[in-house]
């Protein structure tokens, strides 16, 4: 069986984080292990707390997983603080895990911080650079390269290419904030690939980027490359909003149980 680690935040409500995560590496039929960073306390409505973890036991659960069950892939979610991204940048050096996805979780769709400002800098600097691929959503990757608005295709296009100029791996900027369009962007070896998909008229989004992510990993640590990787992850996430669940009060969350 293909082991798949999670290192996020914890979302109280199940839809995003590391429940995300952990229900879509059991649908992919693989083992979920995680390495908790934050707890939220949050719901379809928005986040109302967050409580970091220490980086000394962030640190300590990666020691934990790497020495015993080491993980095919990893996928690294919500990462809170300087602090935090640090020993988790240490970690990966240390243990050098095969594939590594980064989803740079900076703001809920709700619109709560789950970055800190003073740890951009440092999620940039070193621990992107130890991704195989990172999976911005547009706001995230209107921040990785300084604040260019990104209103439609041709600008997801100019972002990646001020992306690459500061991380060399293979970005997949997400289309899902566009009015118009399902459709990703993949910039790699200097090519562009889109992942075309049709928008689903769901207003329960919640957690989207996280399964995303987390798909992708597992079909990494499956043995696709990059390319079906992505395209499998989309097939899957678009099945799971295809669904229609219907939770909570706000922007729902997706259905992990749906029938292929
Ligand atoms: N309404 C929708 N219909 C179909 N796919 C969607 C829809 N909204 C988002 N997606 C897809 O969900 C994935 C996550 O995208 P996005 O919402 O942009 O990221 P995030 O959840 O990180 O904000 C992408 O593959 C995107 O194309
Ligand atoms: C704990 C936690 N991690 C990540 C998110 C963001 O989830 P994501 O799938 O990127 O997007 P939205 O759910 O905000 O659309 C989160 N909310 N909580």
């Amino acid at each position: 069986m293909k082991k798949v680690l999670s290192i996020a935040g914890s979302d109280s409500s199940g839809g995003a984080g590391i429940q995300a995560d952990i229900k879509t590496i059991t649908a992919h039929k693989m083992y979920a292990m995680t390495a908790i960073t934050a707890l939220t306390a949050q719901n379809t409505m928005g986040v109302d707390s967050v409580l970091e973890a220490t980086p000394e036991f962030v640190g300590q659960q990666l020691d934990s997983i790497m020495n015993d069950i080491f993980p095919d892939s990893v996928k690294i979610g919500m990462v809170s603080s300087p602090h935090i991204i640090e020993v988790i940048v240490e970690k990966l050096k240390e243990y050098k895990p095969k594939h590594i996805v980064v989803d740079p979780v900076m703001i809920s769709t709700s619109g709560s911080p789950l970055l800190s400002k003073d740890a951009m800098d440092v999620l940039i600097t070193k621990l992107l650079p130890l991704a195989t691929l990172i999976t911005p959503n547009i706001p995230e990757a209107q921040c990785l390269c300084g604040g260019m608005k990104i209103e439609t295709k041709e600008d997801m296009q100019k972002a990646a290419i001020q992306i690459a100029k500061h991380y060399q791996g293979n970005i997949l900027i997400k289309g899902g904030h566009l009015l118009d369009s399902a459709d990703d962007l993949l910039y790699s070896n200097g090519q562009f690939t889109w992942f075309t998909g049709v928008k689903i008229e769901n207003p329960n989004t919640h957690g989207t980027g996280c399964t995303l992510s987390s798909a992708i990993a597992c079909n990494l640590a499956d043995g696709h490359d990059v390319n079906m990787s992505i395209q499998y992850a989309k097939d899957y996430l678009t099945g799971a909003l295809q669904d229609q669940l219907n939770l909570g009060k706000g922007n729902g969350p997706l259905n992990h149980c749906y029938k292929i």
